[in-house]
C-alpha cells in the first residue's frame, strides 16, 4: 500500500518535534559529554544518546488504534497493538493481507497519526506532532525504502542520495562526497553519475538505501523492499539492510514483507494479524 495521502493523514495537534525530554537525541555534531560516538562504515557520528531513564526501546507502541472512515464504514487497520523494538536489529513484519502491516509502518515513520493510544519512535511521542514537527521528524530520523524505489528520474545517483541533504538547506555539491562514500558503501561507486533509467532493479534499491542512510536515521522502514526484485538481487538487498542494522550501533531497521524467505534473514519477526501483534 502506497503511504497515505494528505486526506488520509489523521489531524495533527500542535507541538513541536521534542515534546518532554526525549529519551535519545541523535546528532551529527560531536557528541556530548557521556554520550557514545558509534562510527559505522554507513556511518560518520551517527550518536544515539540514551538518557537515563531505564527505556531503552526505540519503538513502543501501546494500546495503539488507526481507524479508517469510508463513509459509514469503519476499518480498524490497527485494533490496540502493543510492540516494543530495541535499536541495533532487523525486524520484519509479516502477515496476512489486510492485517495492518502498512499502516503500523506508516505511524512509525510519522507519515500517519493514531486514532488511539501511543506510538513512540526514538523517544519522541508521534501522535503529539503538529505537520510541520512530523515532516521533521521524518527528515531527521527516519529512512524510507519503498518497494517501487522512488528515486526521481532526471537525478544522477548521488544527486538522488543527496537529495534529503538539500532539503537541509545544503548544496548538493556539499552532500556530493557524503552521498558518494554511501554509494560506494552499497556497492556502486562505479555508478555516481548513473540516472534512474540506467540502472538495474536491484541498483535501483541500492540507490535508495544509500538516499535512506545520507541523514544518519534512527529507523529505517522499508515497506516490501525486495518486492520488485529478482530472488538473488532480492538476497543481496537483504543483505545490505541487515548490515545497515548491525553496523549502525542502534541503527534499526523494520521491514514489511509477503516473502517469508525475506523475513527469516531479520534477526526477529513479528506477525501482525487483525491489527494485534499475533
Ligand atoms: N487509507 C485507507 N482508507 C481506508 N482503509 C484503509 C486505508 N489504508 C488501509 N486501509 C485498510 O486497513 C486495513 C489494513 O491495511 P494495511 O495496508 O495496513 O494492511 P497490510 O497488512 O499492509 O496489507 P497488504 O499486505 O495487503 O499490503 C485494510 O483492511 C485496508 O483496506
Amino acid at each position: 500500500m502506497p503511504p497515505p495521502t494528505s486526506t488520509t493523514t489523521g489531524s495533527r495537534r500542535s507541538n513541536s518535534i521534542r515534546p518532554g525530554p526525549p529519551r535519545y537525541s541523535r546528532s551529527s555534531s560531536p557528541p556530548a559529554a557521556g554520550s557514545t560516538d558509534r562510527c559505522s562504515r554507513f556511518g560518520g557520528p551517527a550518536t544515539i544518546t540514551p538518557v537515563a531513564d531505564g527505556e531503552q526501546n526505540l519503538v513502543e507502541a501501546i494500546d495503539l488504534v488507526r481507524e479508517y472512515r469510508l463513509g459509514e464504514e469503519r476499518v480498524r487497520a490497527l485494533d490496540g497493538l502493543d510492540l516494543s523494538l530495541a535499536g541495533g536489529r532487523f525486524v520484519s513484519v509479516v502477515g496476512p493481507s489486510g492485517a495492518g502491516k502498512s499502516t503500523l509502518l506508516h505511524l512509525m515513520g510519522a507519515l500517519d497519526t493514531p486514532t488511539s493510544g501511543t506510538i513512540r519512535v526514538a523517544g519522541v511521542d508521534l501522535g503529539s506532532l503538529d505537520d510541520a514537527a512530523a515532516s521533521e521528524f521524518r527528515r531527521t530520523t527516519v529512512g524510507f525504502v519503498f518497494q517501487f524505489f522512488n528515486l526521481v528520474p532526471t537525478m544522477s545517483a548521488w544527486e538522488n542520495v543527496a537529495l534529503p541533504r538539500l532539503l537541509d538547506s545544503q548544496s548538493l555539491r556539499k552532500a556530493k562526497p557524503r552521498a558518494i562514500e554511501l554509494l560506494e558503501r552499497v556497492g556502486l561507486g562505479d555508478r555516481v553519475d548513473h540516472r534512474p533509467s540506467e540502472l538495474s532493479g536491484g541498483q535501483m534499491q541500492r540507490v535508495a538505501i544509500a538516499r535512506s542512510l545520507i541523514m544518519e536515521p534512527a529507523i529505517l522502514l522499508a515497506d516490501e523492499p525486495t518486492g520488485n526484485l529478482d530472488s538473488a538481487t532480492g538476497a543481496s538487498v537483504l543483505e545490505l539492510l541487515s548490515d545497515v542494522a548491525h553496523e549502525g550501533g542502534d541503527r534499526l531497521v523494520v521491514m514489511v514483507t509477503h516473502d517469508p524467505n525475506a523475513a527469516s534473514v531479520a534477526d526477529q519477526t513479528i506477525t501482525v494479524r487483525d491489527g494485534k501483534i499475533a
